[in-house]
């Protein structure tokens, strides 16, 4: 059963569960009874926070929607056995739904519909979003919505209202800010918690803010980097889900520390974006757990 046939179900399990015996037999058991052959799995046990994380990928011949309802029917049962747990079973042949937020900064927009285009993404853009007018010939360009949803700190609660009912009218499941440079707000985090990755200009926690490369020059940094993470009401505060770095030096201009910093962020954020649509990222508190 090497090859992937185009009639079998190709599946990503998650869990993530307070550790202990017996967890990879039951979903392995799970697996085995609905005849499943497993292409990948991993697993992590955090000893600190006695949590226990499960990422497998597996097919199924012939496998159709009524078998994987029946699959996730008793996956629940599985759940049930264990403490604090939660997981799912996702359709890898199904693109994630995702919502990208911009301001003025275009290079990470371009470099995500280049990734999607080229089919290194896997991901279905519903639409762009932004607080400026700027970046729409881009999305245009590709075919895609965008919804220029203008910001004052007076009209804040009632542009973030904009926002989230184009999120949830569009069904989106993953919002990247991508460079959009408004601080969303606690209420709006908090509806939805785990499902904003952010791309922050800088290799945090090092300068954080609106402004991170006039601080590193500034400071005379020899590295400068990027970091993707989930948006929280911390700003820049979020769990971390990757990061990069790049040497510069003090012939760097702040324009020639903006220039390389982009083709970084373009980096991590590509980077973060897959291992998120793979299923390969758990928050564990304030930190992550990626599976790769
Ligand atoms: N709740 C969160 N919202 C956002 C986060 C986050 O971590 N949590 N990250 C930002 C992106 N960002 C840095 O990566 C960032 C963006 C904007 C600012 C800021 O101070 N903005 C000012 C307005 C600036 C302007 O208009 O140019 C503000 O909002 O008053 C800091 C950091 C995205 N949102």
């Amino acid at each position: 059963m090497s090859a992937c046939l185009p009639e079998d179900g190709r599946y990503c399990l998650t869990l993530a569960c307070r550790s202990a015996r017996g967890q990879v037999a039951a979903v392995t058991a799970l697996l085995e009874q609905h005849g499943a052959y497993i292409e990948e799995f991993a697993v992590f046990d955090d000893v600190l926070s006695e949590r226990f994380y499960v990422r497998t990928v597996f097919r199924i011949r012939g496998a159709t929607d009524e078998d994987l309802e029946t699959l996730r029917a008793r996956y629940a049962g599985v759940l049930a056995r264990f403490a604090d747990a939660h997981g799912s079973i996702h359709d890898t042949r199904r693109p994630a739904r995702v919502l990208i937020m911009v301001s003025k900064a275009d290079h990470c927009l371009h470099d995500l519909l280049a990734q999607r285009r080229r089919g290194e993404l896997h991901m279905d853009v519903v639409a762009v979003v932004s607080n400026h007018a700027d970046l729409a010939p881009i999305a245009q360009a590709e075919g895609l919505p965008y919804h220029h949803f203008p910001i004052t700190p007076e009209t804040k609660a009632q542009q973030e209202a904009q926002v989230l009912q184009c999120i949830r009218g569009y069904g989106a499941e993953l919002v990247v800010l991508a460079r959009y440079m408004q601080v969303l707000s606690d209420d709006l985090c908090r509806e939805l918690a785990g499902q904003v990755v952010n791309i922050h200009h800088s290799f945090l926690p090092g300068f954080k803010g609106a402004r991170p490369y006039e601080q590193a020059h500034a400071r005379g940094v020899k590295l400068i980097g990027a970091t993707a993470h989930f948006a929280t009401p911390d700003l820049d505060e979020g769990p971390i889900i990757e990061q990069a770095l790049e040497r510069v030096d003090h012939a760097y201009s702040p324009e020639q520390l903006l220039s390389t910093g982009r083709h970084v962020e373009c980096l991590v954020l590509g980077r973060a974006i897959r291992y998120v649509l793979e299923h390969r990222v758990f928050i564990n508190g304030l930190r992550t757990v990626v599976l790769r």
